[in-house]
């Protein structure tokens, strides 16, 4: 990637990398051009084709050694012209990207800890979730009983998975992988291998790469709708080196490598764990201005790219800002960055967004479980911008966390009701069904943030099927948090396909997860047997439960329709 500096936002001039490298994509950690416009205020990225012209000479300005570098070589991956036009809804079962390359000199970067943390820590011995029953691998993932509903499937089988085409003794990860074969043991459990994440890990770049431009060529391709996308948990990891750089705020790696070795994982650990992860990066966001602008607009980018038509981001104002905010998060100091600004900010971002990439986003503000005390301005804060991309609110955090008094999420909500502001609740995700009740009946929440476990409580899951409560489902997560038990069979999805129920396919934190929304359809895909239909029909109540309003739900509806090459009013 190169950066781009022009007081002109239509004529770029190459400014030099930080590190003063001669084949800038090394240093960006992909063959992407980043522009900037400080007239305009905006970024853009424009992607180049690995071993294009473009791309070879952005790598390789006049006077540089060619081809020193291995992002300078032509790659037999890339795609020819015109490859992989056909717009497609079910993508392969697409690892996570996997990203490397390094952002600026290693002496530049401190390594180190970061310093306080928004989250606490937790040590290694891991915890159950709240409701105790910790799971048979002790990780806090109680078994979610299959609900009896008379059918043959009580014991969980997946429904339709045994069709899957899975060539004897391996488990193809379509085409585009082929190189990654898995065993699988024919004619018994074909249980998702253990190590099935680190394998998935060991995705090549220039496949993921070759997977990026695909859906950049597919162009109009925009089929799915997102619904939990945690902003903070999206960062790219070079906007995370280019700030601490920046900003001379250490962080835990000073490549793309090093900084995901430690901030994003593939095997499970419990919820608490999962969220001390942002300790390592939120200090180099938090409290700058232009870093909340340009997380946003690169998230509708990412989005559009992945082929999502319609994104709800959600962050909590508080966690960015580092003024009017008690305590400061990650142990910043002082600074003039308050909540309210970042929601101005975050909007920006969202907008330009919009405008360069074509789809549409919007947002969700979080109120935090362990910060009751915010959360009357954070609705306050949904009311103030609610014309402007903010659509409704959210209780984040850790579930299982004894907070003593909480009237200040329970006075949000009521006056979010009061005002017609819509409500999601982060709820049974690793915590029990009772967590579930009280965002139903006493947050009045329209969705439920993941909602696993409401399975175990059968009276509940019958009265919430029948009032169509919207469960936003992330399976990648899901495995990662210890929130599932790791068999994707037995995911709380499989049931929620049989009794179509309504709920939605979603990433949570991709960069934690290293994932993107490819990897959630994949999964569920190869190991939950979910077909095309299944992911229309997917896509089409997470539109419907969208928060945006009647009309452009409509629209979005139609879009979704067409593409799909439905009637409208079909589902
Ligand atoms: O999966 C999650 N469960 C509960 N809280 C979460 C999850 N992912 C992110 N968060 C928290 C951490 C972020 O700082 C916050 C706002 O996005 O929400």
């Amino acid at each position: 990637m190169q950066l781009h500096h022009s007081p002109n936002p239509t004529q770029f001039t190459p400014i030099p990398t930080p590190c003063g490298c001669p084949h800038p994509c090394s240093c960006w950690g992909s063959p992407e051009q980043l522009l900037h416009s400080p007239t305009a205020g905006v970024w853009r990225t424009q992607s180049l084709l690995p071993g294009s012209p473009a791309h070879l000479s952005a790598c390789n300005p006049p006077g540089a050694r060619r081809g020193s570098h291995p992002c300078t070589q032509p790659t037999s991956a890339a795609p020819g012209p015109g490859a992989h036009r056909t717009p497609r809804l079910l993508p392969p079962a697409a690892p996570p990207q996997r990203r490397g390359g390094r952002l600026g000199p290693p002496a530049l970067c401190q390594r180190g800890r970061a310093p306080h943390l928004g989250y606490p820590e937790q040590g290694l011995a891991g915890g159950g979730g709240p409701g105790g029953d910790a799971g048979p691998d002790g990780r806090g993932a109680p078994r979610a009983p299959a609900l009896t509903d008379g059918g043959d499937d009580r014991d969980g089988e997946v429904e339709g998975a045994g069709e899957l085409p899975l060539p004897a003794g391996s488990v193809g990860l379509g085409l585009q992988h082929q190189a990654l074969q898995l065993p699988v043991i024919v004619g018994g459990e074909a249980v998702l291998p253990p190590q099935l994440p680190a394998l998935l890990l060991q995705q090549p770049l220039a496949a993921a790469l070759r997977l990026r431009l695909q859906r950049i060529e597919d162009g109009g391709a925009h089929q799915q709708v997102e619904l939990h996308l945690h902003l903070d948990g999206a960062i790219r990891p070079e906007t995370i080196l280019y700030y601490g750089k920046k900003r001379g705020i250490p962080l835990p790696g000073d490549t793309v490598e090093e900084l995901l070795k430690h901030v994003s994982y593939n095997t499970p650990l419990s919820l608490p764990e999962f969220l001390e992860k942002f300790n390592h990066y939120m200090p180099a966001i938090a409290g700058d201005r232009e870093a909340v602008r340009r997380i946003a607009y690169e998230l509708v980018e990412t989005k559009a790219k992945e082929g999502v038509a319609y994104v709800e981001i959600r962050y909590s104002p508080h966690l960015l800002a580092n003024c009017s905010v008690s305590p400061i998060p990650w142990g910043q100091a002082e600074g003039d960055l308050t909540p309210d600004e970042v929601v101005h900010l975050v909007n920006q971002g969202l907008q330009d967004g919009e405008r360069d990439f074509h789809i549409k986003a919007r947002s969700i503000l979080c109120c935090m479980r362990h910060m009751p005390s915010w959360s009357p301005e954070v609705v306050e804060l949904c009311k103030k911008y609610r014309n402007n991309t903010v659509v409704a609110i959210d209780l984040a955090g850790d579930e299982s966390l004894k907070v003593e008094d909480t009237s200040g999420h329970k006075e949000a909500y009521e006056e979010a009701v009061r005002c017609g502001i819509h409500r999601t609740v982060h709820a049974g995700e690793a915590g029990p069904p009772a967590m579930i009740k009280e965002a139903v009946y006493l947050l009045k929440t329209e969705r439920i943030g993941h909602g696993y476990h409401v399975l175990e409580d059968p009276e509940l899951y019958k009265e919430l099927l029948r009032t169509k409560m919207h469960f936003e489902v992330c399976p990648w997560s899901s495995y990662l948090t210890g929130a599932c038990l790791p068999d994707f069979r037995k995911h709380p999805a499989v049931q929620f396909r049989k009794d179509r129920a309504n709920y939605s396919i979603n990433t949570d934190d991709p960069l934690i997860f290293n994932s993107s929304i490819d990897t959630d359809y994949g999964i569920t895909k190869d190991y939950m047997g979910f077909t095309d239909e299944d992911f229309k029909r997917v896509n089409i109540n997470a539109a419907q439960s969208s928060f945006l309003p009647e009309k452009e739900k409509q629209e979005l509806l139609n879009m979704l329709y067409e593409a799909y090459g439905m009637v409208p009013n079909a589902s």
